[in-house]
């Protein structure tokens, strides 16, 4: 008998304390709008403590609160529109989606060229899992049908064989009910993406806005303050747009208080329609998105602690909760919220300078940096992570997260904490200059004639953005010195789109081609062949060296990993997409570059025209890494010993993200210089 799945949650209702709805009791202590019906008021919040924090579970629909004195009903959300197709935007809404079968949603953007890339089998950005994600919620699945037996165990009373086939003839259903076939119903699609922006705002009951806040490059604030044009315009077109009692959720990462410009806004377009604004900022990061919003740490949910406030967070909350232990949604005031992200992102970025402080430190000393990190991170008060010396931190966020907050707090009169945030982008930039530096320093100060070879152009490992990339900023400083050829390859990274940046940010000039010596290389051992030098610039494991044998062959160590079969599924309700998606990585993890689809769910990917630019790019460069039919296929590890004989003598290596072996690079003929190291 059939078993079916796709649980959707029961609308819960929020337990409202009204008298923590203010402070002061008078319901708004603060000159900041608020809708007629007083959903959003910015008056100081009572404590945190105070605060519903935790979320219940579904079935008990409601908040926990320690007074109840009023309910508020939570609206149900059936149709959610993510203004933003970016790197943020893109991922959660897919993700939301996928978790959410019963819910519309749609992902819109003005940039025409990433939607027809969404709606097609190259998605913009690459990010691991995505394409698994996008090829059930955008494309719909069919019905699949497989045992509720571990496919690697064999079934009691056989002879030890294991079924890992999926098929519709799967065996009778067991005793007990639980070891029996399961079917797994079609899925229609629920993700959309649309240029349509004000249209499908007007259809949700909450509107997502993800939009890019980089930082302000002119007049006032120049170099620090966010820049929120693109937030200022979706803003408008919401507020213009949105149906009553739309819940706008601040999803973009900005400045504190921007809830009350957008309630203003609300207010000003619209001023007797009830909206309710969130702040819920996102914390995944770039190469493990589709991990980090599966298995989530936290959900950060910032509201008003009006009735309607707490009833569009328990709404909002309702959605993550289809896959996100209760525990784990925090809510907090707006403020607070759009505070958290910023702190966030500055701390990581402070221990990320503070390690490489202590960098510049061993070089001078004879201390190694990975191994004080190591001691200094087995204090669980200080914890490993975010610790590795290097190059600096890229990306799109670090940096403008941290000089948005030191210009928050210059615009509150505290030039000592603006200060103090500051030298973290200060230790940041030297980091590089230092690298850049200890290259010319060992290259006996000249790099005229000479070709140097940059390995990785992302920010960071498994990802194909390269925003804010450190790299950038290394090329440039070698340009300076006037090298015979500056070569770059990027595992991940398509050399069309690295010949386009370079040429937008060093100018086109520099590029071969336009008489300059920047060439881009979609093969490493090309990129290195006839180097004086060569500089590993992203952490990527395609860098790594591993033991060479008597043969001079790479051993490489094989480390399988151990996915486990999630089955059996217990409980009548059936597999949640989180389930059906450990099985699917289970079933692909027994077969080495197997069936991309073991359980035979997935409908057809969208075609595309013949005059596809990304098929043919594709096609001519290997693109591996682009395009959803392509997810990152690591090149596998490089082979140092076939580097080492294409190589200018004396075989300089510079190891800006401490990826190597030293001592076996060094047995085999090169000459190492890392960060955190002392040099020769
Ligand atoms: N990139 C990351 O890993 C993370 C980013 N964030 C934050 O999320 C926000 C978005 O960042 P990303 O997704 O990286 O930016 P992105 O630049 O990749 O995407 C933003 C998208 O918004 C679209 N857009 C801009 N103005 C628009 C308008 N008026 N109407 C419709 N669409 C418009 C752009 O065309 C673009 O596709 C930022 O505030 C960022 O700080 C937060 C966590 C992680
Ligand atoms: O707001 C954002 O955009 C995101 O910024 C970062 O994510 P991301 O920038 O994608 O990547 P990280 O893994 O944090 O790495 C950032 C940079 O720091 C460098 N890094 C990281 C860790 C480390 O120990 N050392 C180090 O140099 C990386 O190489 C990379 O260049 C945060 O980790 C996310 O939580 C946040 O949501």
């Amino acid at each position: 008998m059939a078993i079916t799945n796709l649980r959707s949650p029961p609308t819960p209702v929020v337990d409202v304390d009204e008298e923590s709805a203010t402070l002061d009791g008078s319901g708004s202590g603060s000159t900041a709008p608020t809708t007629p019906e007083g959903s959003m008021c910015f008056s100081p919040l009572p404590p945190l403590d105070d605060f519903p924090v935790n979320l219940p579970p579904r079935s008990q629909g409601k908040l926990n609160s320690t007074s109840t004195t009023s309910l508020a009903p939570v609206p149900p959300v059936r149709n959610i529109c993510c203004v933003g197709a970016g790197y943020v935007g893109g991922p959660t809404a897919a993700v939301i989606a996928f978790q959410n079968p019963h819910i519309r949603v749609t992902v819109v953007d003005r940039d025409e060229k990433r939607i027809r890339r969404w709606n097609s089998r190259h998605p913009p950005i690459y990010e691991p899992g995505l394409n698994d994600i996008l090829r059930v919620a955008r494309d719909g699945s069919r019905e699949c049908v497989f045992p509720n037996q571990p496919s690697t165990q064999p079934e009691a009373g056989e002879d030890g064989a294991s079924d890992s086939s999926i098929s519709s003839d799967c065996g009778s259903q067991s005793d007990d009910g639980s070891r029996g076939p399961i079917t797994i119903p079609a899925r229609q699609p629920n993700l959309f993406f649309t240029t349509e922006v004000a249209k499908c705002i007007s259809e949700a009951d909450i509107v997502l806005v993800a939009v890019n806040t980089p930082t302000k490059y002119r007049g006032a604030g120049a170099g620090s303050a966010t820049d929120m044009t693109a937030f200022e315009a979706v803003t408008a077109v919401v507020a213009q747009h949105a149906r009553p009692g739309a819940i706008i959720v601040e999803k973009s990462t900005v400045p504190v208080r921007t809830a009350d410009f957008v309630q203003e806004t609300l207010a000003l377009h619209r001023p007797n329609t009830p909206f309710t604004v969130l702040s819920n900022p996102e914390f995944l990061a770039a190469g493990t998105a589709i991990q980090d919003l599966l298995t989530v740490d936290r959900i950060l949910i910032g509201s008003s602690p009006t009735p309607a406030g707490l009833a569009a967070a328990a709404a909002l909350a309702s959605v993550y909760a289809s896959w996100v232990p209760r525990s784990r949604i925090l809510t907090t005031n707006v403020f607070s919220s759009e505070l958290a992200k910023l702190v966030a992102n500055s701390m990581l970025a402070q221990r990320i300078s503070s390690i490489n402080s202590i960098a510049a430190v061993c070089e001078a000393t004879g201390a190694d940096v990975d191994e004080v990190a190591r001691a200094i991170g087995a204090d669980p008060r200080i914890g490993p992570k975010f610790l590795k010396a290097g190059i600096g931190f890229g990306g799109s966020c670090f940096k403008k997260d941290v000089l948005s907050l030191a210009y928050l707090a210059e615009s509150l009169r505290l030039p000592e904490v603006a200060d103090y945030w500051r030298a973290v982008i200060g230790m940041n930039e030297f980091a590089r200059d230092r690298f850049a530096a200890r290259v010319v320093r060992c290259l006996n100060n000249t790099l005229v004639g000479k070709k140097l070879a940059v390995l990785g152009y992302a920010f960071k490992k498994d990802t194909n953005d390269t925003r804010e990339s450190p790299a950038v900023d290394i090329i440039r400083s070698l340009l300076e010195e006037g090298p015979r050829e500056v070569a770059v390859f990027d595992p991940c990274c398509v050399p069309e789109m690295m010949r386009e940046e370079i040429g937008r940010f060093l100018g086109a000039e520099v590029l071969s081609g336009n008489g300059g010596c920047v060439v881009v290389y979609g093969d490493a051992y090309e990129a290195c062949s006839g180097a004086d030098a060569l500089l590993i610039t992203t952490e990527f494991d395609e860098f790594k060296n591993t033991p060479v044998g008597g043969d001079g062959v790479e051993k490489k160590k094989v480390v399988k990993k151990v996915v486990v079969d999630p089955r059996p599924f217990k409980g009548s309700e059936g597999p949640t997409e989180s389930e059906l998606l450990a099985l699917h990585n289970a079933l692909r993890a027994q077969v080495e570059g197997g069936d991309e689809d073991p359980l035979g769910r997935f409908n057809a990917m969208p075609s595309c025209d013949a005059g596809c630019m990304d098929c043919q790019l594709e096609k001519t460069t290997g693109a591996a890494g682009y395009g959803a039919s392509q997810q990152h296929v690591s090149k596998g590890r490089l082979d140092w010993s076939r580097i080492h004989g294409q190589m200018r003598r004396p075989h300089w290596v510079f190891d800006g993200r401490r990826v190597l072996d030293i001592e076996v690079m060094e047995k085999m003929g090169f000459r190492v210089e890392s960060v955190g190291r002392q040099g020769r």
